[in-house]
């Protein structure tokens, strides 16, 4: 068995958790509240930030210029495509500038974007894309679940369409054959750690619903460590 359909496998119990969590159903079916939509959005769009510095560290990371250029390219797509995609939905749901100035990254947020960073710069390529892997997967995975769901609100169905698309399946397609090679070649105790971040990623993306649908505030009012959040 490949290394990508082992770890998926392993994966399994946590993947079909966020396939049935609540914010995945609602969206499917157009009842989630407008208001968790937007509190993920603006999460959403601060993780795809941090995401596409690590596709970059990935792309510099990289042993021969082709999957440089593929990594930097990915980048490319997460700011040109999915976070100018955020940003429609920041204007159709008026999300103002002054709200965006006072955002703070929710703890489940910063949490997942600090494990993507360590694996990218603790390890090899393998390591970020191992990390990062299940980002691309799940969302689209999610996106041929939820396919055939004609939620009356646009905005659901926009987000279906990104996932669920010709465009996102190719590039997942891209990250898992590139992951199966680099499993290939490299040690047993690199593919046992790759495995980890592949799980722990897994992990953060049934939290991010979970942090989505319960509106995740810090647990305390300290204004220090939120104006540090807040910066980095
Ligand atoms: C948390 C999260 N994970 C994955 C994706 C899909 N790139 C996303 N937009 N946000």
């Amino acid at each position: 068995m490949s290394f990508t359909k082992e770890v998926r496998k392993k994966a399994d119990p946590i993947w079909q958790a966020s396939f049935h969590h609540p914010f995945v159903k609602e969206l499917g079916e157009g009842t989630l509240d407008l208001t968790r939509f937007r509190y993920y959005v603006m999460q959403d769009a601060y993780y795809l930030r941090h995401f596409a510095r690590v596709q970059a560290i990935g792309a510099a990371k990289s042993t021969d210029l082709a999957t440089t250029a593929r990594l930097a390219h990915h980048a490319q797509s997460t700011c040109e495509a999915e976070l100018s995609l955020h940003e429609t939905f920041a204007e159709l749901l008026g999300i103002t500038e002054e709200e965006k100035a006072a955002f703070i990254p929710a703890p489940t947020a910063y949490a997942y974007t600090s494990h993507m960073y360590r694996a990218a710069y603790e390890g090899h390529l393998g390591d970020v894309i191992a990390a990062i892997l299940p980002c691309y997967w799940l969302y689209y995975e999610i996106g041929e679940r939820l396919k055939d769901c004609k939620p009356a609100e646009p905005i659901y169905q926009k987000w279906i369409g990104t996932y669920s698309s010709d465009w996102f399946r190719s590039l997942v397609e891209e990250q898992i054959a590139r992951l199966d090679a680099i499993a290939e070649a490299v040690t047993e105790a690199d593919r046992k750690r790759m495995e980890q971040h592949f799980l722990i990623s897994s992990e953060y993306e049934y939290e991010f619903w979970e942090m989505a649908y319960r509106l995740e505030t810090w647990p305390s009012a300290r204004k220090e460590i939120q104006a540090y959040v807040h910066n980095n």
